[in-house]
């Protein structure tokens, strides 16, 4: 999940009492909202962009140029507009920077009033963008709801894992990546409908909609509590200690509330959880929190996410078409998301990782030859077969469902799984970071990349793909059911890493030895 489920864990192995109730039931509900909402925003704008009554409005130069386009121009510059992509990657830019503010907002004001400021400021951009008149109004929109996004980010997905039962943190987790790609696929439905809209405003319609997720937002953040550790970490025990009883249906809850405080005192006790980061026995952490966000971007999903109706427009398909393919990756890219949620906890995390990317690998590469076979370099297809709809819609499905079963969920799982109590939220934000900086870029320069490296875009990810399934082979432990308090002892076990991370009894002898 954007965020991932970062609480505070037991670290004990213990079962606490209590049952799955209503607030806890609603409190999904509402980060059920939050994850719908970012991926509505991740799937609406490559719709938006193909809309031709919205580029005549707001980015007339690029539709002029599509207008006089002849066949012998080359078709991969089609849309190559840098303030076109603008307005779809600056929604994560303002993310990043939110992401990385809101860690100390949700700490000082509360996740709740996080959450709220985030509902308000993801209101307030959808409105800006469904009554858009001037290019800025567009961007400021998309800004707004990148706040909102960096702020929901942070603030719901902590607060669902402070309140869950935590044997269900590790399937909530996931939920929070299937509500994106839902979120996805409704915005890809959306925009099919709303582009037929005989009066060409259906852009709007398609933007304002992401107006009902915020308000169910701010509704729920109107009316939940505060999570225990929240109003422990502010100084209010009792309080805490009487929500926690209300969330978990039970008085016997003496223990779980011992362990928050003593979970949210160790916590604090790290002054420093960025230079503790930087020790070297964290190095797996570390170079993890890095490279999983960084690979799960060079995919190159979010090209297909995010432009998948301007790619099947560049490569000849009609606007009704593209938008129609583009539903049908989405809807496969949801399905697939069970496939994770239901084999993760069997057959491990390195065995999706590894089969998604040999899938990955395969189909970049048919789509690469079956592009460069018909479009060659100056992009001039000429007439396009049926079948050859067929094949490449089909491959880019296929390719679709393996990230949406490896890389995709595991992309958020296994970084809220390996980092400890003490560098977690330090580890997190980098991980959200990493992700949030990739994600801009690829929005920010796809077209353009199109333009310049034509067909051989796909090779481009499709060598990233090779590197980062080698990385997880080389690097990456397998996680499955181990748990969270033992796993420093998969990081000790592995061939590379052990040089980095030292048992706790090597610790103490090195302790002993340099006090003699
Ligand atoms: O489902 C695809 C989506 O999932 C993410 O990787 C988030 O986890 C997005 O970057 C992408 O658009």
């Amino acid at each position: 999940m954007a965020g991932g489920l970062i609480g505070k864990e037991s670290g004990n192995g213990k079962q606490y009492p209590g049952k799955l109730t209503l607030r806890v039931f609603v409190t999904c509900m509402v980060a059920a909202f939050g994850g719908l909402i970012f991926g509505y925003d991740l799937g609406i704008s490559g719709g938006v962009t193909s809309m031709d009554p919205f580029l005549k409005k707001f980015f007339p130069d690029v539709y002029a140029k599509e207008m006089n386009m002849k066949p012998s121009d080359n078709q991969y510059c089609r849309f190559d507009s840098q303030v076109l992509t603008l307005f779809t990657s600056s929604l994560y830019l303002a993310a990043l920077v939110a992401s990385l503010c809101a860690s100390s907002i949700t700490r000082i004001f509360g996740r709740r009033l996080t959450m709220l400021s985030g509902g308000i400021l993801f209101l307030v951009g959808a409105g800006f963008n469904a009554f858009a008149e001037k290019v800025w109004m567009l961007i400021v929109g998309r800004m707004l709801l990148g706040f909102g996004i960096g702020c929901a980010n942070q603030s719901v997905p902590i607060y669902v894992s402070e309140v869950a039962p935590y044997k269900y943190r590790g399937a909530l987790n996931m939920m929070f990546q299937l509500a994106i790609t839902i979120g996805i696929f409704v915005a890809n439905v959306l925009n099919y409908f709303f582009a037929k809209m005989k009066n060409g405003e259906g852009w709007r319609y398609s933007l304002g909609f992401a107006a009902v997720p915020a308000v169910m937002i701010v509704i729920g953040a109107i009316f939940l509590p505060d999570s225990p550790s929240s109003l422990i970490e502010r100084g209010k025990d009792e309080k805490a200690k009487q929500e926690l009883i209300k969330i978990r249906g039970t008085s016997d809850v003496e223990e779980e509330f011992k362990d928050l405080v003593e979970a949210s005192e160790s916590s604090m006790a790290v002054k420093h959880p960025w230079a503790t980061l930087l020790k070297r026995h964290y190095r797996p952490q570390l170079v993890m929190a890095i490279a999983i966000p960084f690979f799960q971007q060079l995919t190159g999903m979010n090209v297909i996410t995010f432009y998948a109706p301007v790619l099947f427009r560049t490569i000849g398909f009609g606007s009704n078409a593209s938008l129609m393919s583009s539903m049908i990756t989405g809807g496969f890219n949801a399905l697939a998301t069970f496939v994770s949620i239901f084999t993760v906890d069997k057959v491990g995390r390195r065995k999706l990782f590894l089969e998604g990317g040999a899938q990955m690998f395969i189909c970049q590469i048919v789509i690469t030859a079956a592009i460069a076979s018909k479009f060659g370099v100056d992009g001039n297809p000429g007439i396009l077969p049926k079948w050859y709809a067929f094949l490449v819609v089909g491959f880019i499905c296929i390719y679709v469902m393996g990230f949406a079963w490896s890389w995709g969920p595991l992309g958020w799982l296994v970084p809220s799984e390996i980092f400890p109590l003490e560098v977690r939220s330090a580890a997190q934000s980098i991980n959200v970071s990493v992700n949030m900086i990739f994600t801009f870029a690829i929005a920010q320069v796809f077209t353009s990349m199109l333009c310049h490296m034509k067909f051989g875009l796909f090779i481009f990810f499709a060598f990233f793909v090779l590197v980062m399934s080698g990385f997880i082979h080389k690097f990456l432990p397998e996680t499955k059911g181990v748990p969270i308090e033992e796993m420093s002892v998969v990081w000790q076990n592995h061939s590379f890493w052990k040089k980095f991370v030292k048992s706790a009894s090597e610790e103490a002898n090195a302790k002993v030895d340099n006090s003699c």
